[in-house]
């Protein structure tokens, strides 16, 4: 028997990333080849916004996807977020050449202290919900705290565009597969203060930070090019990466739902308290997946680099924190 639809709001529906994201869910790309959806998508109430959403709509008809069951377009949050099993918060304003993803904090942190307060009002109480925004973990921060009723746990943060170009830059220095790699985390904020961390990682039992032997390129190299990243592509195109954002998100909540098989993935979460980062905070952390529910890696040893680096990012994001902290 068919599954039943879910449903799925995707908010900056109309945006850049919006236009590489819907046409792969509505593809079954995130839920399963097998999993149709209903997609709601919420754009500004502004009429230039919503004539592009129409024209993306019109786009996604024209497709034909077999498990594309509806769409609909909304300009508030209170309509899309009705009934939600997942959302995808992606509307924000990007930034541009020169900025910081923080310079982003008191322009996009109104919008997700309302959609925090939507979803907390009309989605289903299990509604799952995947911040890609930027700042993302303090927005994502943000959407749990205006949402009391929810499950706190059900919050999380874009990290996995960082573990995805720390997969590659790994895979490149030691001429490995990147789908060969395992164990590989990404601490802390996504911003260039994050701590991609390879000293877990292995391709078949086999140590990679054995394998490159190069501490010099991890902190020189490897550390710099992965967390600035994001800025290196907006010097690039003029605008900020769109297409592996979309690939990152479908990959996050796609395993957050079919599971990972045992293989650790990173996701921005709210610490239990764990590695000394304080409850609450919005932290990228590995997991694993299964049955829907995520489950963070304990117990990994962590150096005084480590440390160091770990507590740099978390000092970030308190800041951000206390930046936010008249709107909560
Ligand atoms: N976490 C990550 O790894 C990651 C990666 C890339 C981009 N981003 C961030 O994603 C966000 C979107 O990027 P983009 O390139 O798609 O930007 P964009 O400007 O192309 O699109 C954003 C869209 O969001 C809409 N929007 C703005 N406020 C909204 C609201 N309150 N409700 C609904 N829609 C709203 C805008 O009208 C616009 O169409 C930015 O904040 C960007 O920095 C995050
Ligand atoms: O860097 C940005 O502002 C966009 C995004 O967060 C990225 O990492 O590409």
């Amino acid at each position: 028997m068919a599954k039943a639809p879910l449903n799925v709001a995707i908010t900056g529906a109309a945006g850049q990333i919006g236009y590489s994201l819907l046409f792969r869910i509505a593809n079954g790309d995130m839920l399963g080849k097998d999993q149709p959806v209903n997609l709601h998508l919420l754009e500004i109430p502004d009429e230039k916004a919503q004539n592009a959403l129409k024209g993306v709509m019109m786009e996604l008809d024209d497709c034909a996807f077999p498990l594309l069951n509806s769409m609909s377009a909304h300009g508030d949050a209170m309509t899309a977020f009705k009934d939600i099993d997942y959302a995808v918060l992606v509307g924000a304003r990007p930034r541009g050449p020169g900025m910081e993803r923080k310079d982003l904090l008191q322009a996009n942190a109104k919008i997700f202290t309302a959609q925090g307060k939507a979803l907390n009002a009309v989605a289903k109480r299990t509604v799952k919900t995947l911040v890609v925004g930027n700042p993302a973990n303090t927005n994502a921060y943000i959407a749990m705290k205006s949402a009391p009723d929810l499950p706190a746990k059900n919050f999380t943060a874009m990290l996995r565009l960082d573990h995805n170009r720390a997969l590659s830059q790994l895979a490149a220095k030691a001429n490995i597969a990147v789908a060969d790699i395992e164990k590989l985390v990404v601490w802390g904020n996504h911003s260039p203060t994050m701590y991609p961390d390879y000293r877990f990682a292995n391709v078949a039992g086999k140590s990679i930070k054995e394998m490159i032997n190069d501490e010099e390129w991890n902190k020189t190299v490897f550390l710099p090019t992965v967390g600035k990243r994001g800025g290196a592509i907006i010097e690039a195109r003029g605008l900020s990466s769109a297409a592996s954002a979309a690939n990152a998100a479908i990959d996050h909540i796609h395993d957050w739902h079919l599971g990972t098989n045992g293989k650790w993935v990173t996701m921005g979460i709210p610490s239990d308290g764990s590695y000394g980062i304080p409850e609450g905070i919005i932290y990228g952390v590995p997991v694993t997946c299964e049955n829907g529910e995520y489950q963070m890696i304990q117990g990994l040893e962590i150096d005084a680099y480590s440390r160091e680096r770990m507590d740099f990012t978390l000092n970030e994001l308190l800041e951000e924190k206390a930046g936010v902290q008249d709107l909560l």
